[in-house]
Order: structure tokens, then C-alpha cells, then sequence
């Protein structure tokens, strides 16, 4: 299969930037991604490549930068191969929990070993979003209670979540390749408690209700979906959600409040945040 490689040269050039062009990139096809010193480069099958839809990306850009590019078609490889082998590293989090993928072969000494192998899906702990939502998961006590992780990417933390004793467990993604992601690391981790759905908060109904709910997905999808959360987490429960930044909490909480969730604390890294609330 060719694929083309797009070197994009950012200005400026920082961690935001590089994410959410990534990010947005791959909305539009692009499959794995490495960040230069100059910005970003994406790899895209050829067939799917559209200098159109590029173009209007960079120029809708969320955040404010300005961008230079060109484009190479590059010799046949794996590029998702390339860059697991090359940039996705071991991550120790808090000393007690390691994810790592097969290949890295570090010793699974940790309180918990985590194994993924993402493929196109997000979730590996890089993120400062899942990264987050791994340490509140690391300082609550699931044990016994049933959960719900929504947009569960590679389920990283579904599966800790079992580790940490949630049962029983649901998780869903609304893309397909999540899924097919999330089913091979549950295996690779033998976990068995872990029901995988694709779809939305449209699959959420009052006949299966959660004690916890997981949603680390984005501001605009949350302040869509929150009340559809809140409809399937019993008294009491807790909703933990990520994927914005601190700038977004006053209006998550807002919409939050609307459905009678109670703000409870957040935490924060390099301006994403992880916010807890809890049902009256
Ligand atoms: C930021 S990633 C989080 C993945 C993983 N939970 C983590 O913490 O690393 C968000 C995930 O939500 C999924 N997603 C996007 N919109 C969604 C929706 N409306 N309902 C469920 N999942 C959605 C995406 O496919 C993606 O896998």
C-alpha cells in the first residue's frame, strides 16, 4: 500500500499545537503521526488523501497558528508499526502502574502491568488526558462497582478499572477500529469482565445502569452527551470526564449542575483537565 506523507511546518510550534493537529488530522484519514522539530508529519494511504479536506483543515484550525506544507509519497511500510516501534515508550505512572506495549519487554513488576498495542486507536497513557484519568482511577476505590468507560479508545482505562476491581464493566467507542483495538487488549491483559459496544451515548439505556462512569472524549460530544450519562448512573455514582481544558470547567459543570451532579475536584496537566462529579 503507498501512502504520502505530509511534513507540516507549524508556526509556533508547541505541544498543543502538534496534538490538535494530530488529532485533527486523523478525522481526516491520516494514520500515525510523528512530531519534528518543525511541526508535525502525517502519513495518509494514497487513495484517501484530499488536498482539499487538508487544506480547509488548516485553514479552520482551532487554535491560532499558521501552517506550511508538502506533501511526498513515501515507499511502501507500516507506518503504525513504525511509529509503536519508535515513539510509543514504556509509561510509568505514580510508580505503580506501567503501560507498555508487547515488544517492550519490560519487566511486569508494577502494582499494575498494563499491555497495549494501540494500532490506530488512542489511548496509550501519553496523553496528558488519559494520563489523568489514569491516576484518578489509580486514587479511587472502584471495587465491586459497575462502570461504564465511554469513548473507551484502546480501553486502557477499562482495563485498569478491572484491575482495580470495577465489575461488572461496560465499554463503548463509536469507531470501529477502537473496538477491534479495545478486543485485542483485552486479551492481551486476560481481562473478562469487560463488555465492548460501538456506538454512542445513544446505546445507553435505563436497563443497565453504572455505579461509575469514565468519559474522556471531548468538550462539545460531552456537553452533548452529559445528560445521557446522567440518566444511567445510579444515586451516588460518580462521573469522571476529560478531554478539555481548564478553560472549558465552568461550562461543563454548568451543564453538569443542569442534570443534578455535584462538582467534586479536577486535576490538571499542561491546561487539559480531569474533573469528578458526583450524583445527589
Ligand atoms: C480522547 S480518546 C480517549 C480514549 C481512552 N478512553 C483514553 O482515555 O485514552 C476519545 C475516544 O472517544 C471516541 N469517541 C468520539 N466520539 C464519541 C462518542 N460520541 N461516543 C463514544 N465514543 C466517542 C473516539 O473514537 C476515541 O476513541
Amino acid at each position: 500500500m503507498n501512502y504520502i506523507e505530509v511534513d507540516i511546518v507549524c508556526t509556533p510550534n508547541n505541544e498543543t499545537i502538534s496534538e490538535v493537529l494530530s488529532a485533527t488530522l486523523g478525522e481526516i484519514g491520516f494514520e500515525s503521526f510523528v512530531d519534528t522539530d518543525t511541526g508535525v508529519k502525517g502519513y495518509i494511504q494514497k487513495q484517501l488523501f484530499d488536498k482539499e479536506a487538508l487544506d480547509s483543515l488548516l485553514s479552520d484550525f482551532p487554535l491560532e497558528a499558521a501552517f506550511d506544507y508538502r506533501v511526498h509519497e513515501v515507499e511502501d511500510k507500516n507506518w503504525n508499526e513504525e511509529w509503536e516501534k519508535n515513539y510509543f515508550q514504556p509509561l510509568i505512572i505514580d510508580d505503580r502502574c506501567i503501560i507498555q506495549s508487547t515488544f517492550h519487554n519490560v519487566p511486569a513488576t508494577f502494582e499494575y502491568n498494563i499491555y497495549i498495542d494501540p494500532k490506530m486507536a488512542f489511548g496509550t497513557g501519553h496523553h496528558q488526558t488519559t494520563e489523568l484519568m489514569i491516576r484518578e482511577i489509580l486514587n479511587a476505590d472502584f471495587s465491586g462497582k459497575s462502570l461504564l468507560d465511554m469513548g473507551c479508545g484502546t480501553a486502557i482505562l477499562a482495563i485498569l478499572a478491572s484491575m482495580r476491581g470495577a465489575d461488572p464493566i461496560t465499554a463503548i467507542d463509536i469507531d470501529e477500529w477502537a473496538y477491534d483495538n479495545a478486543k485485542e487488549n483485552l486479551s492481551l491483559n486476560k481481562i473478562s469482565n469487560i463488555e465492548l459496544k460501538i456506538g454512542g451515548a445513544e446505546l445507553l439505556s435505563a436497563n443497565e445502569t453504572f455505579d461509575v462512569i469514565l468519559a474522556n472524549i471531548n468538550r462539545n460530544i460531552l456537553l452533548n452527551d452529559i445528560h445521557a450519562y446522567v440518566s444511567v448512573l445510579n444515586s451516588g455514582g460518580e462521573l469522571y470526564m476529560s478531554g478539555f481544558y481548564i478553560e472549558d470547567i465552568p461550562v461543563i459543570q454548568a451543564e453538569s449542575e443542569k442534570y443534578g451532579l455535584s462538582f467534586d475536584h479536577f486535576k490538571e496537566k499542561n491546561n487539559w483537565v480531569a474533573v469528578k462529579f458526583t450524583k445527589n
